[in-house]
């Protein structure tokens, strides 16, 4: 696309006159840049990238988007936030994707990845290539693509979604976090239907309070539009039993459909049954009734299957083939993961590492372990600090043999880390073994049967964030190869 069509979409009061090479890509990174690139400049936490504007034209840059005059060999065009004028030119250069997929947005505090992958499961089994964007990868039809972000930049989203159009996708399915919101990230992306999980403590290393966390969540309703289109209804699916919701309500214009177990809601669960091989429960859907069976377990599963067969009746799909699916599905990596070697106790490994989470988790723990609940968990670096003896205190109250250790340090002392929990718990019992294998280790030598070991916080992570290191860890793997040592392997 020639520079001067592109800056068009800026709708800028005042003319960008001037060369009008033709733009070959858009890129926020030096790195990435290629001849005819539109390099923009972003500063960032970390660095700010009109340092590296130089560099890009070097690399072939076309032309550069700023925030300050720049004197560069090629045109350089300043606008008031380039974050922003990205995500417009970004929509604009891949041909505004979104508007040619269904975009479901998923926003919570928990619950996005889970929902995420119900929706995918029920689309995929009406024969429709999907798209998923969240914290496990980017997937386009049957590509896979590892991700850094739950909800990536603009650049990435939309040259995702393209890609998706490209490969006759349908149904695109994304993880909308609170980062992405507060920083544009989305801006661009037309939803047809916006999920809302759930609204706990997380994040407030970045939020700093609950109610600007809320409000962060709030644009993701507000954004979805004033306008009415003919056949492009727009749907807000909203947690019945969260007191978020009715400020969410008030923020958006589109139709909202409630989901819900302890109120009143469009599609409401009740009668659970909760044990260690799933849960069932009566659906009511308007006049519709169901007997539902999963096999995901607890509570809090219940609230994520609602919300997806919400959206699912949203989109038009038929709601016993949106049952029928939702009933295939075993679960999704990392979230109440069963660990099965030849151990005579459960071993479940999950990535709750909030202060909801680990609570919901452990009450459905709770629900069926007869004796001993072993919990190891530990709290991410460079992370909302806050959390930390909350969570320790939840442990402590949930499970009988609690064990504080590591989890992604990051750029913090672990052993810190460790006091910042244990100072949630004074006078209560638990170990702390810093070293994340052992403290595995340790639960798998002292379980016996009738006991449950719940491993927390790292879920589907294969890696261990420690400093600059990504070394390799995965909780599954640790816990089979800790079991198979003390049963032996079969
Ligand atoms: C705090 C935060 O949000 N950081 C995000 C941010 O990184 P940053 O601001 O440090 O970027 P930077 O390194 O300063 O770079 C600034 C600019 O210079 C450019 N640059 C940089 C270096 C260079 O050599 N050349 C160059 O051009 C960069 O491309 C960038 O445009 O921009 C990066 C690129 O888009 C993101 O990957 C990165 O997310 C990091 C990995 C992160 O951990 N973010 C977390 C806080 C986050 O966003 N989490 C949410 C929620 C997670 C959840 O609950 O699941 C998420 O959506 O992931
Ligand atoms: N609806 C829910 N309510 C409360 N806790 C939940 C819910 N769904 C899942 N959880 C718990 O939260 C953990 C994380 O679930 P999931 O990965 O689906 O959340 P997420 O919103 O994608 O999290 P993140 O923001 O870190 O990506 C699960 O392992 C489980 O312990
Ligand atoms: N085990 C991870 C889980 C959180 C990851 C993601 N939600 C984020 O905040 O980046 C940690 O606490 O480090
Ligand atoms: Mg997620």
């Amino acid at each position: 696309m020639k520079l001067q069509k592109l800056l068009s979409y800026l709708h800028s009061l005042f003319s960008h006159e001037g060369e009008n090479p033709e733009i070959t890509s858009i890129e926020n990174d030096n790195r990435k840049v290629k001849d005819g690139s539109l390099f923009v400049c972003i500063k960032g936490y970390t660095v700010d990238g009109h340092d590296f504007a130089q560099s890009a034209v070097e690399n072939g840059a076309a032309a550069v988007i700023a925030e300050r005059e720049l004197d560069l060999p090629v045109p350089v065009i300043v606008v008031r936030d380039s974050s922003r004028a990205m995500a417009v030119l970004a929509d604009a250069f891949y041909g505004h994707p979104t508007q040619k997929l269904r975009l479901i947005g998923i926003t919570g505090t928990n619950g996005k990845t889970t929902t995420s992958h119900l929706l995918e499961k029920i689309f995929e089994d009406r024969h429709e290539k999907t798209g998923l964007i969240g914290t496990m990868y980017t997937k386009i039809a049957d590509k896979v693509y590892e991700t850094k972000n739950t909800t990536p930049d603009s650049v990435t989203l939309q040259k995702a979604f393209h890609e998706m159009t490209e490969a006759s996708v349908s149904t695109a399915i994304m993880e909308v976090s609170s980062h992405a919101l507060e920083l544009g990230r989305v801006h661009g992306c037309d939803y047809d239907i916006a999920v809302f999980t759930n609204l706990t403590q997380d994040h407030l290393d970045f939020h700093k309070t609950m109610d600007r966390y809320k409000q962060a969540k709030s644009l993701f309703f507000s954004q979805l539009g004033n306008a009415y289109i003919e056949n492009r209804p727009k749907y807000a699916v909203l947690n019945a039993d969260d007191e978020a919701t009715e400020d969410f309500i008030k923020a958006t214009a589109a139709t909202v459909v409630t989901y819900g177990i302890d109120n009143e809601a469009d599609i409401r669960a009740k009668d659970l049954k909760i044990d260690a091989n799933g849960t069932s429960f009566i659906l009511t859907a308007g006049k519709e009734e169901r007997y539902i069976q999963l096999k995901l377990i607890g509570k809090f599963s219940v609230y994520n299957v609602l919300s997806a067969i919400a959206a699912s009746l949203c989109a038009g799909n038929d709601i016993d083939d949106t049952i029928k699916s939702i009933e295939k599905i075993k679960g999704v990596a990392g979230r109440f993961e069963l660990v099965t070697a030849n151990q005579a106790f459960p071993v479940i490994v999950d990535y709750a590492h909030t202060p909801d989470s680990l609570e919901n988790v452990l009450k459905t723990v709770a629900e069926f372990a007869e004796k001993k609940i072993f919990v190891i968990v530990g709290c991410g670096g460079d992370r909302d600090k806050t959390k930390r003896p909350i969570m320790a205190e939840i442990a402590c109250n949930l499970a009988t043999d609690p064990i504080f250790t590591s989890d992604n340090p990051r750029s913090e002392d672990a052993a810190q880390i460790l006091r910042d929990m244990e100072a949630g718990v004074a006078g209560k019992e638990y170990l702390v073994i810093e070293d994340r294998r052992q403290a595995i280790i340790h639960a798998v030598s002292k379980a016996e049967e009738g006991d449950v070991i719940l491993i927390a916080g790292k879920g589907h992570e294969t890696y261990q964030l420690v400093g600059d290191e990504v070394l390799h860890f995965d909780d599954r793997e640790e816990a089979e190869k800790a079991i198979r040592s003390r049963f032996g392997t079969v």
